[in-house]
């Protein structure tokens, strides 16, 4: 292990500018308590500590569907494509232009495409999904030098073997055969992608974009369901690792590669399908999930005010039962009433609050529900405080002020969602505010300045180095 910490941390050292957190931690197959190996602190952090600062190692746009659905982004500079013109270089990724084409950072990726001879189409100049879905395998290639091949050995891969679809999508839209060797380095890069990559956002003209960055690190750090960490990124796509619970020294220090907020079966379902592990920690032990009941529905016997709980958690097969007339439901009956919520919420409207309260009562769903968290939160980004009437701002804040709740249910200290609900809540007390200007007095508006700069306190302190924040219309 000694040579892993090392050889990571000789990499940040060269490309990173914050020696002063490299530090503090060790990666680790002893002390590790998750899964293989971790990272482990070797110190005590407080809440808020910057543990590390990670610098990717390689940053690629999502593929598309390979009809072209999706949102496809210059490979460069990341802004949202909106012209079917292709790269002047001649890759056929759709680069932007020509400042991009000659970006030093795509120049040689361009010229490796071209000499394998991209298949162009009848008018020779659009931009092909089939090439830009095969941008992740040819950055792969960038590690396979000097210092960073080592990594290639090192990082765990995706246990699987199915075709590589970035390399197969590459071989289908060239011309020339693929050499041997680059293809196996294509094929295991991918593979360390699936295993380890991030979800990067960077913003590009008011407009999120989210992309798979892959951290030295962060790549040994394990998932828990109740973190110890959460992180930001800065405009270099560099990750900041930060405590979002106290850890002491020897402790694991953990990431979350999940939907905290999310029950814990859909979080064991995305676990499994996206990286081949059944968690164990003691949220996902926890039938109740620290008294919040997240899985639970409300009890189908008529008069019942229990909820239905599964007997074990970590089952899937597991028999459900209801905590107060221990009616018994079968795995498949959950999932059909999981499925009926879920369509119920797929045709609510979001934005009348009374309605919403209607269906969640006439069809006694519970607002923790599976799915009815999502729709809050969805209420909770997408409403625009200005255009909200009355009725829905006050909505808004009682929904804000339920997650706030059901965060610190969950024991999730201060996460990256903590943040953002807090800096939403922020917005709408301001917008109240502003509402009701006329009527307030001294006291009242002291009430206001405090919950304000309260709040401020909070979101500032976990967002403060995220360099994608829409933070602008805050005074
Ligand atoms: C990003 S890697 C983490 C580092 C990894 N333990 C290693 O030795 O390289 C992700 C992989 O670690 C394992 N892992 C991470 N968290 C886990 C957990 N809570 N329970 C079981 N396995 C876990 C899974 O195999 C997962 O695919």
């Amino acid at each position: 292990m000694d040579a892993i910490n090392d050889r990571v941390k000789n990499y940040l050292s060269h490309v990173g500018d914050e020696l002063k957190y490299y530090d503090g931690w060790t990666i680790s197959t002893g002390s590790a308590t998750v899964a293989g190996r971790g990272v482990v602190a070797t110190r005590d952090y407080n809440v808020g500590d910057v543990i590390f600062v990670d610098v990717p190692l390689i940053v690629s746009p999502r593929a598309l569907g390979t009809d072209g659905t999706g949102s496809p982004v210059c490979p460069v500079c990341y802004s949202v494509v909106t012209m079917q013109i292709g790269c002047p270089g001649g890759c056929q990724w759709p680069v932007c232009g020509r400042q991009c084409a000659d970006h030093p950072e795509h120049r040689d990726e361009c010229r490796y495409v071209r000499q394998l001879c991209p298949k162009t189409k009848s008018d020779g100049h659009v931009w092909s999904v089939g090439m830009y879905n095969a941008i992740t395998a040819v950055r792969g290639l960038s590690i396979r030098d000097g210092n960073y091949k080592y990594f290639l050995d090192v990082l765990q891969k995706k246990l699987t073997d199915k075709l590589t679809f970035e390399v197969e999508e590459l071989k289908r839209n060239i011309s020339m055969e693929l050499d041997e060797e680059d293809e196996k380095i294509m094929v295991t890069t991918c593979k360390i992608m699936d295993a380890n990559c991030f979800e990067t956002i960077v913003n590009r003209s008011n407009k999120s974009i989210s992309l798979k960055g892959l951290y030295p690190v962060a790549s040994f750090m394990n998932h828990c369901c109740v973190p110890n960490t959460m992180h930001n990124f800065n405009e270099k796509q560099q990750m900041i690792v930060k405590a979002s619970l106290p850890i002491y020294k020897g402790q694991e220090i953990t990431t979350s590669y999940t939907f905290s907020i999310w029950p814990t079966s859909l979080r064991q379902n995305h676990l499994l399908m996206s990286k081949q592990f059944i968690c164990t920690c003691r949220r996902c032990c926890d039938a109740e999930e620290f008294g919040t009941e997240l899985a639970s529905l409300n009890c189908i016997v008529k008069n019942c005010e229990g909820r239905i709980l599964p007997i074990n958690p970590l089952d899937k097969m597991s028999i459900w039962q209801c905590k107060v007339c221990k009616k018994l439901v079968s795995s498949a009956e959950m999932k059909c009433f999981y499925k009926h919520v879920e369509t119920l919420m797929k045709n609510i409207n979001l934005f009348c609050p009374k309605s919403f309260e209607a269906i969640l009562k006439s069809f006694n769903i519970h607002k923790d529900s599976p799915f009815v968290v999502d729709l809050r939160l969805k209420f909770i980004w997408k409403s625009k405080n200005h255009s909200l009437n009355l009725e829905q701002l006050l909505y808004k804040e009682k929904l804000c002020m339920e997650m706030l709740d059901l965060i610190q249910k969950l024991r999730l200290g201060q996460c990256r969602l903590l943040g953002l609900i807090s800096l939403e809540l922020l917005k709408v007390i301001i917008e109240k505010a502003y509402r009701f200007r006329w009527k307030w007095n001294t006291k009242t508006l002291n009430v206001f300045e405090e919950q304000i700069s309260k709040l401020k306190e909070i979101y500032s302190s976990i967002l403060d180095e995220d360099a994608n924040l829409d933070n602008n219309n805050i005074q």
